[in-house]
């Protein structure tokens, strides 16, 4: 299993293109599930989840190719992908596909809207909490599907199509509001969905869905309107910039110290967490070709955050921002509000010589004026990056292991770091 070995102490300086978002993209190859014509999505980031899913739709019977090539072992980066579901051969995603990431089971959306049913295994993903399914059942039910749920599959169906209603998501989900608007789109009449997720990576997926055909309004704000249309068509369509990768590199230039120009990157997708970045001590500026990310000198200041949904403070940083507020000139507390155990990384940035106590959903983080490297292990996608971060400011030598983890969200993380100056290299065994 590989492992990262990063040798600390170096300020980060020069620049790091910012890559697709994941999260982004993994919605936009599911849309490609509703039409069967071609969807061009460019800005593809190379990850470990985005071929997961390429293989779960390739199950479906979705067709794909790079740059207009049936993708080579090692090919490049930043790729344009085409797929194209001309004809959907099965409606079942099995658990030996859907149990590795919690994104497949958003299959479930449009194969239902497109084919009358699907049957969907629950999914997997980060363990971070329990994530039950509860809204996406509630909602697509609310349009008129019939749901059971056997033997670990949610089975579901509308032979003669969905119907357009309000639903009002009793919490903000981000993979509901995905799954509902890709449903709504090919639903009879129209649907409101309140209370919906404002991310980034909604809006994303909102104008791939209208590039296609679709009728949609309020994406981006916490009510949309979806009216029905009865097919879709192939569209080409970009990935947003990865606002996580974004504040995971403004981060560790706020550890380190240093002055890095994030190419690419969007200020605006980012909001409260580069605020806190900067409240922390870091210059923030803000580039036609992405941001600088500046600090010479000045200490890190505590800064207490806690997470919400967008335009607050993403879950996806909490780990990296308590990496940070190790090294703080003081105390800081950090709460979680979204998943119920994402604390995982508390243990492990401790064998750095972290100082964090957990009370219920909120660590305290007492400052320490230097960590020491050590073996660490990764637990999830943002925990392990978190050590990352931690470890590039440590001194001596730390071994991040499990870094299949790292691989699922993060493109090229070894390249660009060393191009900034790190000592961060791949152990394969
Ligand atoms: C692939 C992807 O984009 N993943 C992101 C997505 O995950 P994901 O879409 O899974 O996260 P959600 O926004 O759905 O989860 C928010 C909260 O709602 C709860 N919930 C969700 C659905 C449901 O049916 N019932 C329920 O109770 C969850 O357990 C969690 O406590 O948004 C999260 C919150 O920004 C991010 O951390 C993940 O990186
Ligand atoms: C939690 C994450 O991913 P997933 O929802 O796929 O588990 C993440 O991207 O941080």
């Amino acid at each position: 299993m590989d492992r990262i070995r990063i040798v600390g102490g170096k300020e980060l300086n020069g620049s790091i293109p910012i890559s697709g978002a994941k999260n982004a993209a993994l919605p936009l190859m599911i849309a490609s599930l509703l039409t069967d014509e071609t969807l061009s999505l460019e800005n593809v980031p190379h990850l470990a989840d985005v071929e997961q899913l390429t293989r779960i739709l390739g199950n479906h019977g979705v067709d794909y190719s790079v740059n207009g090539r049936r993708e080579a072992q090692n090919s490049t980066y930043a790729r344009t992908v085409n797929f194209t579901a001309r004809n959907i051969v099965d409606t079942v995603a099995p658990y030996e596909l859907v149990s590795k990431m919690r994104a497949s089971f958003w299959v479930i959306g449009p194969l239902l809207a497109r084919m009358g049913e699907a049957r969907v295994s629950l999914p997997g993903g980060c363990a971070i909490g329990t994530r039950p399914v509860d809204l996406f059942i509630d909602g697509l039910r609310a349009l008129g599907a019939e749901i059971e749920i056997e033997q670990g599959y949610v089975h579901a169906s509308a032979p003669k199509g969905l119907i357009g209603d309000r639903y009002v998501f009793p919490k903000v989900s981000v993979g509901a509001t995905h799954v509902l608007m890709m449903a709504a789109s090919l639903a009879r009449g129209q649907t409101v969905l309140e209370n919906a997720a404002r991310e980034p990576e909604i809006v994303n997926l909102a104008e791939c869905l209208n590039a296609m055909g679709a009728r949609i309004s309020g994406a981006g704000t916490s009510t949309i309107v979806i009216d029905g249309v009865t097919s879709l068509s192939g569209a080409t369509h970009q990935v947003i910039p990865d606002r996580i990768e974004t504040g995971t590199y403004a981060m560790a230039v706020a550890m380190t110290g240093g002055d890095v120009v994030l190419e690419g990157a969007r200020a605006d997708l980012l909001e409260d967490a580069l605020d806190a970045v900067s409240r922390a001590g870091a210059e923030i500026t803000p580039l036609n070709s992405g941001i600088r990310v500046r600090r010479n000198g000045a200490g890190i200041l505590p800064v207490d955050v806690t997470t919400e949904p967008f335009p607050g403070f993403p879950t996806d940083l909490q780990a990296q921002f308590m990496g940070l507020m190790t090294r703080a000139a003081g105390r800081s507390r950090i709460t979680e509000t979204i998943f119920e155990n994402r604390f995982m990384h508390v243990q492990e940035l401790a064998r750095l010589g972290a100082k964090i106590t957990l009370s219920g959903q909120t660590a305290i983080v007492d400052g320490v004026p230097q960590l020491k490297g050590a073996p660490v292990m990764a637990t999830d996608l943002r925990a392990s990056v978190s050590l990352v971060i931690a470890g590039l400011a440590a001194e001596g030598e730390t071994v991040v292991n499990r870094v299949y983890h790292l691989d699922r969200g993060f493109e090229r993380l070894e390249e660009k770091l060393s191009g900034c100056g790190a000592t961060i290299e791949r152990l394969s065994s």
